[in-house]
């Protein structure tokens, strides 16, 4: 983790705060990390707290904010990245291009795309360089990125909101699931807390049985629906006319949408 050196978030809400107290609880030295937060509130014992950015360079900066406040926030923070600074951006949507133009002296740019699971080593993070997955500053970034999940560089960046919508966005999609199976039982009977328990421990159960299998999920759905049997009736809803494909994959689109939008509002915001 020192291979991050002097570290600064700039924001720490849901994502950065998420970030870090994976970080800090898999060793991360505190007194490597600063905050910068416009409401300076204190984040985690020994980490240095700000509400504007204090003077100095730090090794790798992460922002944290949200792509909205690009145009408002770089200002500030420019002066302090120099070409020994890695900046890395979890902003939805904003591009390469954006960053560097807002950020021209930076020694080099890596978009990553977490989700909170990170916050207990289960995340996923997507990550895209501008010098490509040989560049030397990527080694830093992924070191960090390590202990909070799975960690794959994307091959194009055109493909980096669709990440977003999957993987960031996927689990907002997934906790719906979760209240939808439980919400599900409840209508047809059950008491609601109690479907709600089994809803996530059915989910949780079956997500890590698919992470230990070497069969795919498909498979998996075949060894629980018996032929004739009450799971095929269920499948057969989901899977009329591709309604759960088609629904997931309407999901994803709007929200990748969403990401292109805001892209586009980074850009204009920052031209
Ligand atoms: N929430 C999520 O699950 C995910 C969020 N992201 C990205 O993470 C970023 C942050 O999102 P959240 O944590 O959800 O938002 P949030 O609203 O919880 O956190 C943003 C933080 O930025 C701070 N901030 C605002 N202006 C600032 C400035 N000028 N300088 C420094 N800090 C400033 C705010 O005080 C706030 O605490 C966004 O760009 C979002 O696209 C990416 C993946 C997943
Ligand atoms: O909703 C958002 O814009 C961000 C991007 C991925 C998750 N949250």
């Amino acid at each position: 983790m020192s291979a991050a050196g002097r570290l600064w978030l700039a924001g720490c809400g849901t994502m950065a705060g998420a970030m870090l107290r994976r970080w800090l609880s898999s060793g991360l030295d505190p007194a490597a990390v600063t905050v910068v937060r416009p409401s300076g509130r204190p984040v985690a014992p020994g980490v240095a707290v700000h509400a504007a950015p204090p003077a100095g360079t730090p090794d790798l900066l992460l922002l944290g904010f949200k792509p909205q406040k690009l145009a408002e926030a770089a200002p500030r923070f420019a002066p302090h990245v120099g070409p020994d600074t890695i900046l890395v951006s979890i902003l939805a949507g904003v591009e390469l291009a954006t960053l560097r133009r807002a950020f021209p002296a930076a020694g080099a740019i890596v978009r990553a795309m977490p989700n909170t699971p990170v916050a207990i080593g289960e995340g996923v993070v997507g990550l895209f360089g501008e010098g490509g997955p040989e560049a030397p500053a990527n080694a830093t970034v992924a070191a960090l990125m390590a202990p909070l999940g799975l960690v794959e560089w994307i091959a194009d960046e055109a493909l980096f909101d669709v990440v977003t919508a999957l993987a960031g966005s996927g689990p907002a999609f997934l906790f719906r699931f979760i209240d939808a199976l439980g919400a599900g039982g409840a209508a047809l009977g059950l008491a609601p807390d109690q479907a709600a328990r089994f809803a996530l421990a059915t989910v949780q159960g079956a997500a890590q049985l698919a992470a230990r299998a070497e069969a795919p999920p498909a498979a998996l759905a075949e060894q629980v629906a018996s032929p004739g049997g009450s799971t095929r009736a269920g499948l057969a809803v989901l899977d009329e006319a591709g309604a759960l494909a088609r629904l997931v994959e309407a999901t994803l689109a709007a929200a990748t949408r969403r990401n292109a939008e805001m892209a586009q509002a980074a850009r204009d915001a920052t031209a």
